[in-house]
């Protein structure tokens, strides 16, 4: 039977990123896309030029409308702005049982914030506790942690804050550290697990989404039922997959390509080593 999975997110315009991108990620993975919209942002690929947030109530409308009548198999939540919505939607997930990935959005490529800054707290005490994986970047690590993010051993220990928040998991993703000598995501787990997921950094401006598209693969998986370190791995080779083949549209960060992972052929890992 084919398997549901949820986003709860904002709408890009442009379809790079959001709600647009999450849904072209779990088409791509024969994954039933299911969607729980938490905002609309006029947006393209050069940034962000106007937002409208939805009521809570409707938000909550939507999640129930999917909950009743599929069985969502993971959900994932993007762009959720406000206090009030990451409330709205904590209160539907909590107990329900269904794997979830957070991925913190809070500031679009063009340095739009799509999370007040008042609603970190409501994130970090009501939504990640939730989460079977929360998958920051390292700004967005820095933030929920207070840390300083320098050096290797900080992203541990950022990791480990997370953790400490109450979430199962995380995936702290190193697209932002263009130092390292690879485009390196770092998994701490329950239970001592722990290893990084590397491939080579591709020379490009068109990583509009790479977040977004990443966490979506990374739910598409699981509700595939994947294991969360073989889901983990496996979102890396399709995000690694759909920057390398970028398509070159828009004038600014363009999009990535959602075709890639599929059109690929042979082996899926080319590229993508997991270390430790
Ligand atoms: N230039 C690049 N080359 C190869 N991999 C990259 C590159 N940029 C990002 N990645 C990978 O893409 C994934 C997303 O990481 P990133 O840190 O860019 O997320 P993000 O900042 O949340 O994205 P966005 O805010 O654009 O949606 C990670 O697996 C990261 O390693
Ligand atoms: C709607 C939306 N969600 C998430 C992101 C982060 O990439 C974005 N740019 N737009």
């Amino acid at each position: 039977m084919v398997h549901v999975a949820l986003t709860i997110a904002g709408s890009d315009s442009g379809g790079g990123a959001g709600i647009q991108a999450d849904l072209k990620t779990f088409q791509e993975l024969g994954v039933f896309g299911t969607s729980a919209l938490t905002a609309v942002t006029a947006q393209n690929t050069y940034g962000v030029s106007a937002i409208q947030s939805m009521e809570p109530s409707i938000i909550t409308a939507q999640i129930q409308a999917v909950k009743e009548d599929f069985a969502v198999q993971a959900v994932k939540t993007g762009m959720l702005f406000s206090a009030e919505i990451i409330q709205a939607v904590a209160a539907e997930l909590r107990d329900s049982g269904i794997p979830l990935v957070i991925d913190p959005v809070m500031i679009a490529k063009g340095g739009a914030s799509l999370l007040r800054d008042e609603a970190v707290d409501a994130l970090k005490s009501a939504l990640i506790p939730l989460a079977t994986v929360v998958t920051p970047n390292i700004p967005e690590a820095e933030v929920l942690t207070g840390l300083e993010i320098k050096s290797e051993s900080d992203i541990e220990r950022a990791a480990e804050h997370i953790m400490a928040l109450g979430a199962q998991s995380v995936v702290i993703k190193g697209g932002h550290w263009k130092e390292a000598p690879f485009a390196e995501d770092l998994f701490v787990g329950s239970e001592g697990t722990r290893f990084s997921v590397r491939s080579p950094w591709v020379d490009t401006k068109d990583t509009h989404g790479t977040g977004c598209t990443y966490s979506a693969a990374l739910a598409a998986f699981l509700a595939d039922g994947e294991s969360l370190p073989e889901a983990v791995i496996s979102a890396k080779c399709f995000i690694h997959a759909a920057i390398e083949n970028g398509l070159g549209i828009g004038g600014g960060h363009g999009p990535t390509n959602h075709w890639a992972y599929n059109r690929k052929g042979g082996n899926l890992m080319e590229g993508v080593a997991v270390i430790g």
